[in-house]
């Protein structure tokens, strides 16, 4: 078996575009990344994470130079500070050498040699500069006598209860109020001072007192302060030994200084934001501060604990020791968090901006990045997918497609095909593949179609006989469509579609169009395509041609009384004897029900004619058997000749039609010529039927209302609408001529339809201007009656103009309900349902009056004119009225009496007290004009309601 060639349709496809996904290991990489979203997420966050570090980083650059500068100007600050103490101490040293030099000193000589020290503005803090003489407990009186001699009468020694070692205080300078309320002080007597002196005593070095509050201030308030000493002795100004000191021991220069001024000067060099904080103990014992600047340290209140300097909480301190007269003080610099960070304080906030900012937007490039490439990748994916799904698409198409399809190549040899075209060419599509498809056509012009296509011209084929594909015999639909590329035949589509099936349904339903389909006979329609190629070929021979109508005597009674199927075989049987007698150039066919028509060619005289007639009675002389059952139909045929009677095909049916009713009025079973008074007939019917239809479509007919009347007061109970023509050139004509012609052409079913709705349109109308309330009448044809739509088209003219029903009043014949009483009756009761009346016109003619009567739901009973009009003739026959007002009283049912014409008759009717009339004495039908006059100069009260 040959390998299956290539599928052109997959090989030849577009070329796929070039795969714009990125390399193999770059997609892998990329695939093991988290989502999209995460890289710039993560991208983020790293650059937030820098960003706060740099700043932290920053911020310690910061501060680590803020520190070091604060610790130069610290020992800046601190030295100036022990230069400030060392020079205090130099002034005690100064006034001590002056005391020692000139033992004999007197108060105003020392105050003169402070004041021009200039205390108070070169050495800030120092109160005074004073001196207490060392006396002992013996010496103490001397001492009072002597400063008393010396012009201080008031000095005295206190307090009295002082030891015996006395250091009295005895000159103190400035001579101000304050200091001269400290003299006579004995420094012995209070321990801070006495700890102070005795240190200077033995040392000969300035010795300072803790903190204390000094005697001019305790009044005030406490102040911290201390007093600096510096002991004076006899002879060497400095003795050499501990021992010899307190022997040569002679006083103490003392300088009392407050903390306060003594700092702050120099804490103003400082910056403002920097504090100062001053104990006086030693770093380790350092607790509650002697002084502590305007604006201190915030934090704790606590020491340092030993730091030489620290940071914490953001504060900066830095910690020292100051000598100050043989006691130890520790000063602590501190700086303020929130002003360590001044000049570039902003520098880390910047770089924490800076880096979210470029966090951010390294965020977003990545993000979009990021989204751009898996957009890529993404639409990558979905081109691919969609190129196979269109390939799979196209794959299916062409293997699913019911229309068959094959692809022949250059060389005519099918490359492939799908099922369907295997199917329609009856092999296997393995044995099609690779066979010349030239050679499988049974059909000369479809090797020529693809012969054709193989040379680039498309081409279509529909096979008019069954053609051979393969191996399979059909009609077919065959499309060659070259393919080609570069100018290149790559090869030829056959698109085939077995339309064979559809030829069969065609054919079947030409057949349906032409031919009957329980005979088989030709038609109605056939028949007149027959007539009228017959008439061509009598025109152009000069013969004759006749038309015989064949109609079924009594057929009506076989088909209800045995069936319809009985029927239609009894049909079948009469069409197979009548085209069994006929030439080969006639043509028998059929009209519908039980009629049949015989077409007869080259009739050279009537007597041509005549005997295929006699043939037809012949042949449908001998009985029939359908069903077990045995029987005779005969035949009444009417036969019209061209050129005699008529010269077109609905001419000679027509004027056939009306000599086979004259041959059925003449004993049936026979036939009749039409004779020349019925050919003028029929052509009058015909020219009447044109214009008719004309009226009906131009809007020419109109209706006329005839009031009906109450026989005892003269009201008017009803009205009937009759229906005329306003003929262009006769004037108005009267149903009686016409209603035939409308009845026999079925245009009676237009026109009752026009009735209706002009009718119901015209109550309306009335009700809104007259309040009319009495019904009104129609006529309703049998035809009319037996459609079967008449009581849908009652409704939808009564609803159309908003009517409940019983405005209308329906006028039905006996003879409409008559043929079909059950049928008839199913049709009142649907109009009784929807309320109208129904009124039975004519009464009394009918077959069967009081049969059928009781069973069909009917308001009331119409006498005919000719019962009325006998009243009038003097013959009195008032029984057939007497008995229908009777029959009416009996059934509950009402009774008009038409025809009236004279008061005798009016009369007379009243005495049979029959309800209602209608006729010429009361009023003429009156166009509605007339009417609404009418209507207008009644009482409206004198109406009677409907119902
Ligand atoms: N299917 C429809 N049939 C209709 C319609 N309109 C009328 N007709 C029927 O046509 C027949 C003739 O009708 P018309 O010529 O209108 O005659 C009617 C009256 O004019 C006539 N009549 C009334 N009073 C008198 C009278 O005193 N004397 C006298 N000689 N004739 C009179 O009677 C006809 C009404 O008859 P009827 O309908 O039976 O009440 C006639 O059969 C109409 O029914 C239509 O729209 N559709």
């Amino acid at each position: 078996m040959a390998e299956p060639a290539a599928d052109p349709l997959i090989d030849s496809p577009p070329a796929p575009p070039p795969d714009p996904r990125p390399d193999p290991v770059l997609r892998r990489l990329l695939r093991s990344l988290p989502l999209p979203a995460a890289v710039p997420i993560l991208a983020l966050i790293a650059g937030v994470g820098v960003s706060v570090l740099a700043l932290v980083q920053s911020d310690r650059l910061l501060r680590n130079e803020e520190e070091h500068r604060f610790a130069l100007r610290v020992e800046e600050l601190h030295s100036k500070l022990a230069d400030r103490v060392r020079v205090y101490e130099q002034v005690a040293q100064a006034a001590a050498s002056l005391a020692m030099t000139f033992p004999d000193l007197r108060w105003t000589e020392w105050n003169r040699f402070v004041e021009a020290l200039d205390v108070p503005r070169r050495y800030p803090g120092i109160i005074s500069i004073a001196y207490a003489r060392a006396v002992t407990a013996g010496q103490a009186g001397d001492l009072v006598a002597s400063m008393r001699a010396a012009g201080l009468p008031g000095f005295r020694i206190w307090p009295e209860t002082a030891g015996t070692e006395r250091v009295v205080n005895v000159f103190a300078a400035p001579a101000d109020e304050a200091n001269a309320r400290a003299l006579g002080f004995d420094m012995m007597s209070e321990a801070a001072r006495r700890s102070a002196i005795e240190r200077a005593r033995d040392s000969g070095q300035p010795a300072a007192t803790r903190a204390i509050t000094l005697k001019i201030d305790e009044a005030s308030g406490a102040k911290p302060a201390f007093i600096l000493y510096q002991a004076t002795y006899r002879g060497d100004p400095l003795p050499p030994s501990p021992e010899a000191r307190r022997a040569a021991f002679t006083g103490v220069v003392l300088t009392p200084v407050r903390i306060g001024p003594l700092v702050d000067g120099l804490t103003d060099e400082l910056r403002p934001d920097a504090g100062i904080e001053i104990f006086d103990a030693p770093l380790a014992e350092a607790e509650v501060p002697l002084y502590r600047s305007r604006r201190p340290a915030q934090g704790d209140d606590g020491q340092e604990g030993g730091q030489e300097g620290g940071q914490e909480g953001g504060q900066v301190s830095v910690t020292r020791e100051l000598p100050v007269g043989g006691r130890v003080w520790t000063v602590r610099y501190q700086n303020l968090p929130d002003t360590l960070l001044t000049a570039h304080d902003w520098v880390p906030g910047a770089v924490l901006v800076g880096g979210l900012a470029l966090s951010i937007a390294l965020s977003l490039i990545l993000r979009m990045m990021l989204a751009t490439h898996s957009r890529a990748l993404e639409l990558a994916g979905e081109m691919t997918a969609s190129l196979r799904l269109q390939e799979a698409e196209r794959r299916q198409l062409f293997t699913q497609a019911p229309l068959g399809i094959a692809l022949v190549g250059p060389d005519g040899l099918v490359a492939d095909c799908n099922p369907s075209f295997a199917a329609a060419a009856g092999l296997p599509r393995e044995a099609l593949i690779g066979t010349d498809v030239r050679l499988r056509f049974g059909d000369q012009a479809a090797v020529f179609a693809l012969e054709a296509a193989l040379q680039g011209e498309s081409g279509k084929l529909e096979s008019d006989q069954p053609l051979l594909l393969g191996g399979r015999r059909s009609h077919f639909s065959l499309h060659f469509q070259p393919v080609t590329a570069d100018g290149e035949l790559k090869f030829v589509v056959v698109f085939a579609e077995d339309i064979g099936e559809k030829r069969r349904a065609e054919q079947h339903i030409q057949y349906l169009a032409h031919f009957d389909a329980l005979t088989g006979l030709p038609n109605r329609v056939l028949l007149y395509d027959r007539i009228a190629q017959a008439l061509r070929e009598a025109r152009r021979d000069g013969s004759k041609l006749a038309v015989l109508f064949i109609d079924l005597d009594r057929f009506k009674v076989i088909n209800d009384s045995l069936g319809h199927s009985f029927g239609d075989e009894v049909l079948r049987s009469v069409a197979r004897r009548l085209q069994a007698g006929l030439r080969e150039s006639d043509t028998v066919g059929r009209l519908g029900g039980d009629e049949f028509l015989i077409v007869a060619r080259r009739v050279t005289e009537p007597g041509d004619a005549a005997r295929v007639a006699e043939k037809v009675v012949a042949h449908l002389a001998s009985p029939f058997t359908v069903g077990g059952q045995n029987f005779v139909v005969t035949p009444s045929i009417g036969i019209s000749l061209y050129p005699d009677d008529a010269d077109d095909p609905e001419g000679l049916i027509r004027c056939a039609d009306i000599a086979m009713y004259h041959a059925k009025e003449q004993g049936r079973n026979g036939f009749r010529f039409v004779t020349r008074e019925m050919g003028a007939k029929s052509r009058e019917r015909m020219d009447l039927e044109g214009s008719l239809r004309r009226a009906i479509r131009e809007g020419e007919l109109f209706l006329v209302y005839q009031p009906q009347v109450d026989t005892l007061t003269g009201r008017i109970v009803g009205l009937e609408a009759l229906i005329r023509w306003r003929h262009p050139e006769e004037g108005t004509v009267l149903p009686g001529r016409f209603l035939p012609v409308a009845e026999e052409t079925g245009l009676v079913l237009a026109m009752g339809d026009w009735v209706l709705f002009e009718a119901c349109a015209q109550i309306r109308r009335w009700r809104t201007r007259f309040n009319l309330s009495v019904p009104v009448a129609i006529n309703v044809s049998g035809a009319q009656f037996r459609d079967g739509h008449l009581p849908a088209k009652v409704a939808r003219a009564l609803d159309a103009n908003g009517l409940s029903g019983p405005e209308l009043e329906i006028e039905v014949t006996e003879s409409s309900l008559i043929d079909d009483v059950e049928a008839a009756a199913e049709t009142l009761a649907a109009l009784k349902r929807r309320g109208v009346l129904i009124a039975l016109d004519d009464f009394g003619t009918g077959y069967s009056s009081l049969s059928y009567l009781h069973r069909l739901p009917i308001d009331k009973l119409k006498i005919d004119r000719s019962f009325i009009h006998d009243l009038s003739t003097g013959a009195s026959n008032t029984s057939v009225p007497r008995a229908i007002v009777g029959l009416g009283r009996s059934l509950g049912l009402s009774v008009i009496a038409e025809g009236v014409e004279t008061q005798e008759q009016l009369q007379l009717l009243r005495d049979l007290s029959c309800e209602s009339y209608q006729g010429y004495l009361f009023s003429r039908p009156i166009p509605v004009e007339e009417v609404e006059r009418m209507l207008g100069r009644l009482d409206a009260r004198e109406a009677v309601p409907v119902g």
